[in-house]
Order: structure tokens, then C-alpha cells, then sequence
């Protein structure tokens, strides 16, 4: 990948985890810049991965080559009114906000711009990353390219051919390490009552949600279904189990939760 000059507008938990990917990944940390408004979180992410820092988001767009919009989407348009007095046309805009459309973006910048839409997910800062992507037709495909060739290089990547599917993204892979967060706390004050120590259960949660994530990774071949069936002996205590959780409407549950957060989406993009 070409090591195009990267500026994060916004150097939250986001940016951290995209940045602690590119950089683990050999991204010249020299070309990536992290602009926000306190130091502390700045400090802390050069000193742990040696990027340039800033508080200015103009200088640092206008010597940026790609400009990573990545502060909450309540504030984009605040954060957008200042860098549209910049001459955005070489720069790539790659946003990573959302409910925030590329209509709303080209507005707040005011300009015909570049924009890439993205969807990405904190296990970026593990290289384990989704990161879904959109882009109008007028993107060209190199600036394609080097959008999905640096997500790509903190995980996975999805194109979506439609703005839409950044939405299902986000009900899919941006939100959903939450949920997943939340099984695991639940499973943790269960086994509290069940007089397990905490450290135990930790280890036995996190150890049994690893295993079954990389299960499902290296068996494409086995159903989500076949994979539970093969822990669930007949009359067992597996069994016992999941029949209390489809007892207590679990799909429903993870059906409204996944619709709940692409309504909020949707809600989000007639908001900002
Ligand atoms: N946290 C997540 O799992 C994901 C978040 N996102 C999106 O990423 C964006 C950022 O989210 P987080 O990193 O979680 O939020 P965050 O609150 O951790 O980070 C936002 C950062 O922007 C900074 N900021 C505020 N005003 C600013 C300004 N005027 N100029 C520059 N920086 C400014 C804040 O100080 C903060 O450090 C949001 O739009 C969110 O929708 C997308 C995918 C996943
Ligand atoms: O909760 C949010 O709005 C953001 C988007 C996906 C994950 N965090």
C-alpha cells in the first residue's frame, strides 16, 4: 500500500484501535497524524506507537493526503465546517462515523469530495477487525483501493453496494463485540452464583468464547448449527441449556437488539 499521509480528525477509541492495527501492520507510523482537542490520549498514542499528534484539524488536513473523519457523529458537522474552507480535491475523505450519510458529509465540507464510508470495529486494534465499506460513484478506483487495502490491514473488509449496508454492518460487526462483551458479562454473574471465583471465570468465559470464534473460523464448512450440536449431547446438560435460552426467546431478543441498531442508524442519519 502506498504510504499516503493519514490524518485521524478525532483520536478516540476508534482511531486507537485503527491506528494500533496500521502500525502493527507496518504502516510507516511517520505518514499517520491524530488530531484531538486534550493531550493525554494523545500522548499515549505516540508514545506507543510513534504517529505523529496535534490539535489543529486544519493544519493537519491540509498536509494530509487522507483525512479519517472519526469524532461522534453529533459533532461531525461542527468538526466538518472548518476543513471546508480547505481545497479538498486530492485529498481522500474516508469517514468512519455512524448515521452520518455521504450526503450529509459532501454538505458539511462543501465541496464535491472523495468519500469512502466505513464501518469499522474495535478488534481493529487487533488486526481481527470488520470493517464494511461504501462509496459513491464518483470515487475513483484507486482511492477505492487504498480505502479497502487499509482497513484491510486491521482485518477484514466488506463492500457494501449500497450506502444501506453500511447499516447492516453496523447491526453485524460494528455494534455487535458489545454484544458479545454482554454475553460474556451475563455468563460472569451467573457463574458468581454460582460460587465460581472471578478469576476463574474469566478465564473459563474468555478461554470457551476464543475457542468457539476460532471453531466457527476454521470449520467454513460446519453450520453455526453443526458446530452447537456438536457440544450438545442428547439428554445432556448442553441440552438443558439451550432449551432454557429458546425457551426465553433468545432469537427474538438478538432479532429486536440487531433491528434496534440499524433503526438508531437510520434515526442518526435524518438527525446529522
Ligand atoms: N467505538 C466503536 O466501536 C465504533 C465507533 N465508530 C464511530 O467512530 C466515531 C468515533 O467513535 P469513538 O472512537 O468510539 O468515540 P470517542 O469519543 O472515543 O472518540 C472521539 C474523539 O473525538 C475527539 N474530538 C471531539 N471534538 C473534536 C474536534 N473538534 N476535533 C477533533 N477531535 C475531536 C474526542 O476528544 C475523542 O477523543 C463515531 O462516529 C462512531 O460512530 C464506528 C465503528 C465502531
Ligand atoms: O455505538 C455506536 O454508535 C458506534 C457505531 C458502532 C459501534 N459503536
Amino acid at each position: 500500500m502506498d504510504n499516503r499521509h493519514i490524518a485521524f480528525i478525532g483520536a478516540g477509541n476508534m482511531s486507537r484501535s485503527i491506528i494500533s492495527g496500521l502500525v502493527k501492520s507496518g504502516y510507516d507510523a511517520s505518514a499517520i497524524s491524530a488530531i484531538n482537542p486534550s493531550q493525554p490520549k494523545l500522548d499515549a498514542l505516540q508514545a506507543e506507537f510513534g504517529i505523529n499528534i496535534g490539535n489543529d484539524n486544519i493544519e493537519a488536513c491540509r498536509q494530509a493526503d487522507v483525512i479519517v473523519l472519526a469524532v461522534k457523529p453529533q459533532l461531525m458537522a461542527e468538526v466538518c465546517g472548518p476543513i471546508a474552507s480547505l481545497d479538498l480535491s486530492n485529498k481522500l475523505i474516508i469517514s468512519i462515523a455512524a448515521g452520518v450519510s455521504c450526503n450529509s458529509l459532501t454538505e458539511y465540507l462543501q465541496q464535491p469530495i472523495a468519500l469512502v464510508r466505513t464501518m469499522p470495529n474495535t478488534p481493529s486494534m487487533l488486526g481481527l477487525g470488520l470493517t464494511g465499506l461504501y462509496a459513491p460513484d464518483n470515487v475513483t478506483s484507486s482511492d477505492r483501493a487504498f480505502a479497502g487495502k487499509l482497513m484491510a490491514a486491521v482485518g477484514e473488509i466488506v463492500w457494501s453496494q449500497q450506502e444501506s449496508g453500511i447499516n447492516q454492518v453496523i447491526a453485524c460487526a460494528g455494534s455487535s463485540p458489545a454484544y458479545f462483551f454482554l454475553f460474556m458479562e451475563a455468563m460472569e454473574q451467573a457463574a458468581a452464583g454460582l460460587g465460581v471465583a472471578p478469576d476463574d471465570a474469566r478465564l473459563m468465559i474468555q478461554q470457551a468464547a476464543v475457542g468457539a470464534a476460532q471453531m466457527v473460523k476454521q470449520n467454513p464448512q460446519l453450520s453455526l448449527a453443526e458446530l452447537r450440536a456438536q457440544v450438545t449431547s442428547k439428554g445432556g446438560t448442553t441440552a438443558e441449556a439451550i432449551n432454557t435460552f429458546e425457551q426465553h426467546n433468545l432469537r427474538s431478543t438478538v432479532d429486536a437488539a440487531m433491528n434496534a441498531a440499524v433503526n438508531r442508524a437510520e434515526q442518526m442519519a435524518n438527525q446529522f
